[in-house]
């Protein structure tokens, strides 16, 4: 079994050692978590994960390497770990903004990075996880990716495509549960008490997205379906578009992946 070392556990890097756990796959005295406000790690530690504010220490004794700690952290946390970091170690990096070339230039050429970019759905093991590389092997790449299909589905991607993966399929669960928010507050004033509008709304969108999961159908193909002619359905839906919905959707997305680019100099 692959010892893990998740250096920075806050919402993500706890959010994955959680994932890893509940799948089964991996046990959580395989899985060393480290921040530097170690008191907020107890409850981690009680649920058995080995903790630690020692970077450096706890990098040296781990077989895949996760920085999940923010852009504007990673120098100085990649300064204290590179003495120890070693070739045979896989250095998965899901900060945002920071390229495999970026990693290499602090830890050295010879280090092997891959770089990773989940949602905080993983864990429960719905992540959706885009992967890239600038150049470690195939093998490599192949574990990296069975690491993250252990917590959902993975998608290998051009390295100049991780800042887009970022907006879609990370901010992009923010922009999914806002939608889901949005509509539990329409439910309550057309009539609903706010835990009913809510499950209903949680309920729909999870029908919704598991329809296009199932049927692999086109999202208008199946909104044609629900949309009767002179129906109450176009109705709102076009209402909806008058105020701009689908464009602040594809704007929002957009301003996020260029600010997922800048990140690392912020
Ligand atoms: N949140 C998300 O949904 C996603 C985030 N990401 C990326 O993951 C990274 C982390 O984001 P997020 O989890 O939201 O941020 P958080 O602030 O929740 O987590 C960062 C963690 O890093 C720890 N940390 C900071 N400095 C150090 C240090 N020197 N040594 C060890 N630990 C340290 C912090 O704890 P302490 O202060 O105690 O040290 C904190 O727990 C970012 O780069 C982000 O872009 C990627 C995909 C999704
Ligand atoms: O908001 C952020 O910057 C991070 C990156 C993707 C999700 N959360």
């Amino acid at each position: 079994m692959s010892k893990i070392t998740i250096v920075g556990s806050g919402n993500i890097g706890f959010s994955l050692a959680k994932g890893l756990v509940k799948s089964g796959q991996y046990k959580a005295a395989d899985i060393t978590l480290t921040r530097r406000n170690i008191a907020a790690l107890k409850q981690e530690a009680d649920l058995g994960f080995g903790t630690s504010d020692q970077n450096a220490e706890a990098v040296s004794q781990a077989d895949i390497v996760v920085l999940a700690i923010l852009p504007q952290q990673l120098r100085k946390v990649m300064e204290e770990i590179q003495p120890v970091v070693r070739t045979n170690q896989i250095i998965v990096s899901v900060v945002s903004g920071v390229s495999c070339a970026d990693v290499k230039t602090v830890l050295g050429g010879h280090s092997v990075v891959v770089r990773a970019m989940p949602n905080t759905a993983i864990a429960i093991g719905q992540s959706m996880t885009c992967i890239a590389t600038d150049n470690a092997t195939d093998e490599v790449v192949a574990q990296v990716e069975a690491l993250f299909e252990a917590v959902g589905a993975v998608v290998v991607i051009q390295e100049d495509l991780m800042t887009s993966a970022t907006a879609l399929c990370a901010c992009g669960i923010a922009f999914f549960l806002r939608a889901i928010r949005a509509a539990s507050q329409g439910g309550v004033e057309i009539g609903f008490h706010a835990h009913d509008a809510l499950k209903m709304a949680v309920q729909t969108a999870k029908g919704a997205a598991d329809l296009l999961l199932q049927t692999q159908n086109h999202p208008e193909g199946e909104i044609d379906k629900v949309t009767s002619p002179k129906g109450c359905t176009i109705a709102g839906l076009n209402e909806m578009e008058h105020h701009g919905f689908s464009s602040a959707f594809i704007k929002g997305i957009k301003l996020s992946a260029k600010k997922a680019g800048g990140l690392y100099n912020d």
